[in-house]
């Protein structure tokens, strides 16, 4: 049994998209892992699966892994390359399509150049909506403090459908990406894990931002992360409210415009790259692994 995928990203975010509409494939930990292994699989940032929808209000199911295997709430990178993928395997004809994702519907609009306009939803800021969970609250305004491996560093929370940690930094350039976004990541304080964006402010509608992704590690853009560090941006009054905000990643730039009391909407580009197929029993065979039981 061969499974056709298509290889796509969002400035530099890389995804593996499969349809399940038209084919059928049990999705394992462990075969997740493997496709996403640049070495011994295909290699991506996340997977993303489109399934026929659970209600009759959406159009489409979509799920998203990890390249550790785990299951997540929302891509907004992902988001824009779904809804040129539904296009692209004539799934769907509409200009606009709703999507359900483990944190709710998120809507998508192409426009006539192949740029995507997701609805992300409106972000959430409580602690308990995060889930942020430190032992004991340290907060000015809404500045939270946390001890992070004896340090103490400032950072704000915020849900955009899957949690965010943001720190606002001087330069990015600078910032300890790597260090800081992996013992955050997985601080006691973040019961489900977080991303950590490293935001800069260039001025009132121009941000820098690096990400170190969940479950994955620092990715060239992330399209949830922007969104959080602007509505944080907005939030803290370092940002113009309902304003056209650029956020500048390694991969490229987002727009990201946020009214609080709205859904934060995010327009970007998406690229394909190639299609290919892979034979899921196959390559467990080959990396010592057993066969998938029910795949057909
Ligand atoms: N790249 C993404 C976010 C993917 C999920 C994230 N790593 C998580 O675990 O929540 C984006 O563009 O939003």
């Amino acid at each position: 049994m061969l499974i056709e995928f298509t290889k796509m990203h969002g400035l530099g975010n890389d995804f593996m998209v499969i349809d399940l509409v038209t084919q059928r494939l049990e999705l394992t930990t462990e075969l997740v892992q493997l496709l996403g292994d640049r070495h011994l699989g295909i290699g991506f940032d996340q997977l993303l699966v489109v399934e026929p929808p659970m209600r009759p209000d959406v159009d489409f199911s979509y799920r998203i892994f990890n390249t550790d295997g785990s299951e997540v709430e929302q891509c907004g990178n992902g988001a824009r390359c779904f809804a040129r993928f539904v296009q692209a395997r004539k799934l769907s004809f509409k200009q606009r399509i709703r999507v359900e994702t483990a944190s709710g519907v998120i809507t998508l609009s192409t426009d006539r150049y192949g740029w995507v306009e997701v609805d992300m939803g409106k972000p959430k800021f409580e602690p308990s909506e995060i889930p942020f969970t430190p032992k004991a609250i340290t907060k000015i305004q809404n500045a939270y403090h946390l001890d992070v491996a004896g340090k103490p560093v400032q950072l704000y929370v915020a849900n955009m459908g899957n949690p965010h940690a943001i720190i606002r930094v001087d330069n990015v350039l600078d910032a300890d990406v790597e260090t800081l976004g992996r013992a955050i990541e997985s601080h006691p304080a973040f019961p489900d894990k977080v991303n950590v964006g490293f935001m800069q402010v260039m001025n009132q509608r121009h941000i820098r931002l690096r990400v170190y992704e969940r479950g994955v590690g620092e990715t060239q853009a992330c399209g949830t992360g922007a969104c959080a560090a602007v509505a944080t941006g907005v939030r803290e009054g370092w940002l113009d409210e309902g304003a056209e905000v650029r956020a500048q990643l390694y991969g490229g730039s987002l727009v990201i415009r946020w009214q609080p009391g709205y859904s934060v909407m995010m327009t970007g580009p998406t690229a394909f790259v190639y299609e290919g197929v892979f034979s899921p029993d196959g390559l467990m065979a080959q990396a010592g692994m057993k066969p998938t039981p029910s795949a057909s």
